[in-house]
């Protein structure tokens, strides 16, 4: 069970030189157990803010975020969390970078060691299990944090933008690799993205955010078939929810600049 209820939430920054931010305000979502939902958003728009604040990382100002009907208090075993830029350990083997969840549980060795070798088989790669983050590529290092996540068996999976540092073709090739690795475990995922391709080739919903302060103006459900193969981009059904997301984007984009050209 993975069920995701974010609640009335706002989220307000307090500024050094007095004043605030309000990054996020009136943020209302409810993700089914199991469902692929992705965010894309402008720029600055809370997305990172709101998987903190379900991942625990930070406290909301207002609202509740809530998995399985309980309210979360802190990061917790049950929310998996992939960052952009990996966060890897360096110091760490890859095998022992994806035991490193088990361990802050104090996991048995054992259950470590097959747990940890099962998702790294299951990601794809296998035999690097002794080497070390800096000798991989920027998708090998995000399979590792990707297998990281999925060794601590989280109910939800929260991604920031995992694959935005990667070229079109890794990119293409770990899309593909984390729906199998969806389908097949069942986990509730919350990704965020700026592609809109990917937000539309991997979700079961699109929400879209507002510019700042953050909170959903449009929810798409996406029912294209599954796979979604690349082959899709062209379709007259993919080219329709593609042009509703972009303008609702474009909209929000243009918001912002006409805000920050005033305050400047
Ligand atoms: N610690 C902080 N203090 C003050 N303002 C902050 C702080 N953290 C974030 N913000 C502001 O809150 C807003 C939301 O930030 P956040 O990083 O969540 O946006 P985002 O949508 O993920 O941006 P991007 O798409 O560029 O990664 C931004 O305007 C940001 O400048």
């Amino acid at each position: 069970m993975g069920a995701l209820d974010i609640e009335n939430v706002g989220l307000r920054f307090k500024l050094r030189g007095g004043g605030e931010v309000t990054a996020l305000s009136n943020l209302h979502m409810q993700i089914p157990d199991k469902q692929f939902a992705v965010i894309v958003g402008p720029s600055g728009c809370g997305k990172s803010s709101l998987l903190d604040l379900v991942a625990g990382l930070k406290e909301a100002s207002n609202g509740e975020c809530k998995v399985n009907g309980k309210a979360v208090r802190g990061p917790g075993a049950e929310r998996g969390m992939v960052f952009q830029n990996y966060s890897l350990f360096p110091w760490l083997s890859v095998q022992k970078n994806v035991e490193f969840g088990l361990a802050l549980r104090n996991a048995p060795q054992q259950e470590r060691t097959e747990k940890a070798r099962y998702f790294i088989q299951a990601v794809g790669l296998k035999g690097f299990e002794d080497a070390y983050p800096s000798h991989l590529s920027g998708g090998m290092k995000q399979r590792v944090a990707i297998a990281r996540a999925l060794a601590n068996d989280p109910e939800v999976l929260l991604m920031d933008e995992p694959f935005g540092a990667l070229d079109s073709q890794t990119r293409s090739v770990m899309q593909e690799l984390l729906v199998g690795i969806w389908e097949k475990h069942q986990k509730t995922v919350l990704f965020v993205t700026h592609d809109i391709d990917e937000a539309i080739l991997l979700g079961d919903v699109v929400y879209t955010m507002s510019a700042r302060p953050g909170r959903i103006i449009d929810t798409i459900s996406v029912d294209l078939p599954r796979p979604r193969h690349y082959d899709l981009i062209t379709t007259p059904a993919f080219i329709e929810l593609k042009r509703r997301i972009h303008k609702n984007l474009h909209h929000e984009v243009q918001k912002a600049l006409a805000e920050s050209a005033a305050v400047a």
